[in-house]
């Protein structure tokens, strides 16, 4: 930024996005406003498109109409998007400091590092175990355990809850209002609720 430039805080917006797979949309005049420090709960019944539409957020899946801006991201600063999608997304052979790194090493912009995101997620103990060993829930908390140790403004999650026990849940939601509270922004696709204050709600009304 050169001296006197003033960039526009960070938001997210859609105006009029159709979003589908194939040529099949699924919803469309999704008109979103999310700005930084805000989450917004994406609800709907089952195939509403909900997951469709965070991948196309994530620029995974190209709009069948319409268009996505994120307003005031500083390209220097590298990709503004975390997709944390229902699958884990996790080499059952990597153990899970090697997953994060791993992860780290793809994503750059390091923030948290391994050890501390380990604990964060309390998964220290853990640390050097073949992820394949991990149960379903401890899988779900290193996955979000990627979200800590690179930096992205943007949170895009799905269905983040999915196996997690209530301290789990907890520790989700307090992953979550970090992010917030640090200017971030989340969106998430979730059936339960989030234990967390201000989410405002979008809903895809048609399933399949
Ligand atoms: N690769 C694909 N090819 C064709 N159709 C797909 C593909 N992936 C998903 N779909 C269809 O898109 C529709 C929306 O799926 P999506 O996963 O976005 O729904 P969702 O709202 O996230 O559902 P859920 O609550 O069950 O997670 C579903 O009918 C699904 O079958």
């Amino acid at each position: 930024m050169t001296e006197g430039q003033v960039h526009s805080p960070l938001c997210l917006k859609t105006f009029a996005l159709g979003v589908g797979r194939g040529e099949t949309m699924l919803a469309r005049d999704i008109a979103l406003s999310v700005s930084a420090g805000h989450g917004l709960m994406l609800r709907g019944p089952n195939g509403a498109g909900k997951s469709t539409l965070l991948l196309t957020l994530a620029g995974l899946l190209s709009p069948l109409e319409g268009s996505i801006v994120l307003e005031g991201h500083d390209e220097d600063f590298g990709p503004a998007f975390h997709h944390c999608g229902h699958r884990n997304a996790i080499r059952p052979r990597l153990t899970a400091v090697e997953t994060l790194e791993f992860w780290r090493g793809i994503n750059g912009n390091p923030a948290l590092p391994v050890a501390e995101a380990l604990e964060r997620v309390g998964l220290r103990r853990l640390a050097r175990l073949d992820a394949a060993y991990l149960s379903a829930g401890q899988q779900r908390r290193l996955a979000l355990a990627r979200l800590l140790v690179s930096a992205r403004p943007v949170w895009l999650l799905d269905e983040p809850t999915s196996a997690l026990d209530a301290e789990g849940q907890k520790l989700l939601a307090g992953l979550i209002e970090d992010h917030l509270a640090a200017g971030g922004i989340a969106v998430i696709a979730s059936h339960d609720a989030i234990a967390l204050d201000n989410l405002a709600v979008f809903t895809l009304e048609t399933g399949a």
